[in-house]
């Protein structure tokens, strides 16, 4: 199998083939799979992210369920991630191009009940891979009492992908396609 860094080109590259109307209706789909879930539906506060242009598309399901649920939002911090309660009226442009929540009030992640975890590749194991700095994959485990589901567009999900030893696996895998789960009953 490709190394990361080979997988994150083949990757780009089948992104870059899709316009943002197909990229919405595989957010349509993906979020809509993901509120049927027990996962989600007993979930009170939601780590979701802010989608960059290349990523499924995130920024209306941000504001859907925020009327439902609180929802988190990362914010980069050095290496780490800080996490902020979502407010539509207090965002801004940080460092790496992602808006982010603005603020002082960082929440301890271990409030968090479901991570919905942004990723280059996914597999039908629950493997996942990111951007490559490691942000998730330092994050997660601070996020004691939470599921992790990694979403993407179906060209991000593979058989297998490169798997590290630091890399978490996934609690689910959703895209618009492809469902995986590690558990039968998750
Ligand atoms: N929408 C979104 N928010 C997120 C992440 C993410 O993957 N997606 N993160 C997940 O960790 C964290 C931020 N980490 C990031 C890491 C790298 C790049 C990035 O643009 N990297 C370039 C490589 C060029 C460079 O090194 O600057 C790239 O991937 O093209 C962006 C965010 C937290 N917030
Ligand atoms: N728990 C950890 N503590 C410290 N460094 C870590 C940890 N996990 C990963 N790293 C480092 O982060 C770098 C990127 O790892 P990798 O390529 O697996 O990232 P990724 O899973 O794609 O990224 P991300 O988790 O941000 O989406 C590696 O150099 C790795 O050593």
């Amino acid at each position: 199998m490709k190394d990361k860094k080979e997988l994150r080109q083949v990757v780009r590259a089948l992104k870059s083939k899709l316009d943002d109307t197909q990229k919405r209706q595989e957010a349509l789909a993906v979020f809509q799979s993901i509120e049927t879930l027990q996962a989600f539906r007993s979930a009170k506060h939601i780590l979701l992210y802010y989608s960059l242009p290349d990523e499924l598309p995130t920024h209306e399901i941000v504001d859907k369920w925020s009327h439902v649920k609180t929802i988190y939002l990362p914010r980069v911090n050095g290496d780490e991630l800080d996490l902020l309660k979502y407010d539509r009226q207090h965002m801004g442009k940080g460092a790496m191009g992602i808006t982010e929540p603005i603020g002082d009030e960082l929440v301890d992640p271990s409030i968090i009940d479901l991570v919905i975890v942004p990723a280059v590749a996914l597999d039908k194991h629950c493997n996942r891979c990111g951007r490559g700095r490691g942000y998730y994959d330092r994050l997660l485990p601070l996020c004691t009492h939470a599921r992790y589901i990694a979403v993407g567009l179906d060209c991000q999900f593979f058989d297998n992908i490169p798997v590290d030893p630091h890399d978490i696996k996934m609690d689910g895998v959703v895209t618009a396609s492809h469902l995986a789960f590690a558990k039968p009953r998750f």
